[in-house]
């Protein structure tokens, strides 16, 4: 029997190898982590993560062929093929802080797995990582030389969040890198088979190591910058009178350009778009192509100044002041149908207005009172480390408050921010709401979630990324400061 191992029971670790034990049933499973939590939760009813069919799936292989554990090094030296899906966070000190990947974990895992393995193993990169990380591994692998033999491989990930299962199982591409070697060809057939089990040949694309590792990054790249050229429309549209959605709608049309992810928002938010442009900027500038790292600069700071814009709209239409006024703010993850707010761009925002110091009533269906706090009491780049490292005590703070309903968010509020395009946003009675708030009443949607002329019929004064300006807010200042 072949025995996968996979270190890192996270989004991707856990997901993936879930979808793995599936699909093939002869492979034994286990997912490792060094956080005990996290692999009790996995064990238990409740999984440590919120993601549409996972739970079936993980109840239909758990002791079958799927296991979760925290005997890390003994699953680790047992397996065949070991992936590694740990986190590799932005570094927040140190040469290429603020850009650079942070490859601690990582290297830990590498080390681990050398110290500990008495048989030739294929270590798969799951974790997206910087081009050539991959040599970096081989030399720590093969340090203490026992004589074993590691062949690398890269094998990204490209599952979205919310939708992950589905991204798993009929997934658009597998792309595995290996060295042109019989033996990297080995193992790339090796690791092919087991996805074929479930995917197409045709999806599976083989290429060579850097190729497969700076697919990655690139593959991010151009998906956040499709959002920040729509979001940089976005601020045209609101001083032209012109709809994003519809400018959106008619340039998608052009089949060379497609119709997904022009979707005009507060920002992009989650764990890989920014730290994986800034990992790819500092790789650009550490090989003298600073025109190159300029260019994909612009696409987090277009999306920085997305956010800024936002929070000047709010400030700015509500006299200039919110301090004092209680604001609701619906949805904190970073987008629906996840319980994630890993750089949530409700994080800046909510920072934007306790900064002009406002009460801020906060509600979203799938993230919890202590993980709202936590976020907004940590450091930027903090987040992206093993949980148990990450500050466990979150800062009480007045003016906020974490409500388990938009209806009482939203009572009393004099304004409403509409964070993360939840299904039930849609269908909340906004007429209900009216009636219980401050008037004038004010909604702030930056997910384009609201129907703005009903709502203006209600008597609301709206503002809805990239739509014509609410006569209200149309003289006010759009601009944000520069960052
Ligand atoms: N989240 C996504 O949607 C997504 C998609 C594609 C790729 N990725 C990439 O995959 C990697 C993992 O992302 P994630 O979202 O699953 O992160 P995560 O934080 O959810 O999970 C990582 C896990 O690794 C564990 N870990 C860290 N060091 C370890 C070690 N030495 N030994 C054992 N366990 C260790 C942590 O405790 C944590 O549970 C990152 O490189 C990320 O960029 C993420
Ligand atoms: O038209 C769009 C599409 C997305 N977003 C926002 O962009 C962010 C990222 O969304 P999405 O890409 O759907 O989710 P992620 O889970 O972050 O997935 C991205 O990042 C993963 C981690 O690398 C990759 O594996 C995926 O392919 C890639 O889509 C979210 O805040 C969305 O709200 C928009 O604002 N407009």
């Amino acid at each position: 029997m072949v025995k996968i191992c996979c270190i890192g029971a996270g989004y991707v670790g856990g997901p993936t190898m879930a979808m793995i034990a599936l699909k093939c049933p002869e492979i034994e499973v286990v997912v490792v982590d060094i956080s005990v939590s996290r692999i009790n939760a996995w064990n238990s009813d409740r999984l440590p993560i919120f993601e549409p069919g996972l739970d079936d799936v993980v109840k239909a292989c758990r002791a079958r062929n799927l296991f979760f554990s925290s005997d890390v090094e003994k699953h680790v030296a047992d397996a065949d093929i070991v992936f590694v899906s740990v986190n590799t966070p932005t570094k927040t000190r140190g040469l290429g802080a603020g850009k650079a990947a942070d490859l601690t974990y990582w290297e830990s895992a590498a080390r681990m797995i050398a110290d500990v393995s008495k048989s030739d193993k294929i270590v798969v990169e799951k974790s997206t990582v910087p081009v050539k990380t991959a040599e970096a591994i081989e030399k720590i692998l093969t340090h203490n030389n026992k004589g074993i033999h590691f062949q690398i491989l890269s094998n990204p990930e490209f599952l979205a969040e919310g939708t992950a299962m589905e991204d798993l199982m009929r997934p658009d591409r597998v792309l595995i890198g290996g060295r042109e070697t019989p033996e990297g060809q080995k193992a790339v057939s090796a690791l092919a088979a087991v996805y074929a089990h479930w995917v197409p040949q045709d999806r599976i694309i083989t290429m060579n190591l850097w190729s497969a590792e700076l697919s990655k990054l690139a593959a991010n790249a151009f998906l956040a910058q499709r959002i920040s050229s729509v979001n940089a429309m976005s601020a045209l549209c609101e001083t032209t009178g012109a709809d994003v959605a519809e400018v959106a709608y008619a340039v998608g049309k052009d089949s060379r350009i497609g119709s997904r992810f022009l979707n005009s928002s507060v920002g992009f938010g989650g764990s890989c778009f920014q730290k994986d442009i800034l990992n790819l900027v500092y790789i650009c500038e550490c090989n003298g192509l600073t025109e190159v790292a300029h260019y994909w600069k612009q696409v987090v700071h277009i999306n920085d100044y997305q956010k800024s814009r936002f929070v000047n709209r709010v400030v700015s239409s509500m006299f200039n002041t919110v301090a004092g006024k209680k604001i609701a703010i619906l949805g904190f993850a970073f987008k629906k149908d996840t319980g994630d707010t890993r750089e949530t761009a409700a994080i800046d925002v909510c920072h934007g207005l306790l900064g002009d110091k406002a009460q801020l009533s906060i509600y979203d269906p799938q993230v919890t009172e202590d993980q709202i706090r936590r976020d907004l009491a940590m450091n930027k780049f903090d987040w992206d480390h093993p949980q148990h490292l990450v500050p466990s005590s979150p800062t009480a703070s007045k003016q906020v408050n974490v409500v388990w309903d938009a209806y009482e968010a939203t009572r009393n509020a004099h304004g409403i921010c509409i964070m993360t395009e939840w299904d039930e946003f849609k269908g909340l009675d906004y007429g209900r709401i009216y009636e219980n708030m401050v008037k004038p009443a004010f909604v702030f949607d930056g997910r384009n979630v609201v129907n703005v002329e009903e709502m203006r019929k209600i008597g609301f004064i709206v503002y809805s990324v990239g739509k014509p300006l609410d006569p209200w807010i149309k003289d006010l200042p759009a601009a944000a400061p520069s960052i």
